[in-house]
């Protein structure tokens, strides 16, 4: 089981898809930055974003490219055309689709959508074809809901996978999040609470909570 969880987790920043403010949010050296390819979602990166800026960022910001239901074959073609360095698969992704995105060379975040009675056993056939799990709270929307699970549901994580928290964690969470004791956590992933607009991110705001985490 995995024992860094009293360490503090690693940034991650998702959903970047406005150059201003990518710039502004990337001057903040978070861990991770999330840029969503899910032509749906309000936070595409589409026409937004040209590939150029991603891979302008500093190399040491990984840059994760979220996808929906895409094929490996899909989701490669963008990670060579962004240079990102991991893929977050936020659909009904098989563990086979998994396993073929690694086997391309790119890291795997598999997410999962997460309720109560949710079941931690759907988890093990990805034991091997994923380098992270990622939690987020179930909704309508396949991510971005903007609303937090109950956590004390992970208290009894025992998977060797570690993992990324996400679902509406905003500037009210700090004091939870600095208390959190939760097996195999490995990175707080940040969103919509902390937006101007769908996409575009509030480095002020962003700026005040790590300060705050971190404190
Ligand atoms: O954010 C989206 O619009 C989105 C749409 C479809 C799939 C994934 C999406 N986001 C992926 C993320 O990792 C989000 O950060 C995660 O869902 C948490 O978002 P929020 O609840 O807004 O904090």
């Amino acid at each position: 089981m995995p024992t860094n969880s009293h360490l503090m987790p690693h940034l991650k920043v998702c959903g970047m898809a406005d150059a201003d403010s990518l710039q502004a949010v990337a001057a903040l050296q978070p861990d991770f930055l999330g840029f969503i390819f899910y032509p749906a979602s309000k936070r595409y990166v589409g026409e937004r974003l040209p590939a150029a800026a991603v891979r302008a960022l500093p190399a040491a910001i990984r840059k994760v490219g979220v996808f929906v239901d895409d094929d490996a074959a899909t989701v490669l073609a963008r990670v060579r055309e962004f240079d990102l360095q991991l893929a977050q698969l936020h659909g009904h992704e098989t563990p086979e689709t998994c396993a073929a995105v690694r086997a391309g060379g790119v890291p795997v975040v598999k997410a999962f959508a997460v309720g109560e009675g949710f079941d931690f056993a759907q988890l093990q056939p990805y034991v091997g074809c994923v380098d992270y799990f990622l939690f987020d709270t179930a909704g309508p929307q396949p991510g971005g809901n903007g609303t937090a699970f109950d956590w004390t549901l992970l208290q009894d994580y025992n998977l060797t996978v570690p993992y990324f928290l996400a679902g509406g964690i905003g500037p009210e969470h700090v004091a939870a999040l600095r208390n959190l004791r939760l097996p195999g956590l490995f990175a707080l992933d940040l969103n919509s609470r902390f937006e101007t607009a769908p996409g575009t991110k509030d480095a002020g705001r962003l700026e005040a909570f790590f300060q705050a985490l971190k404190a």
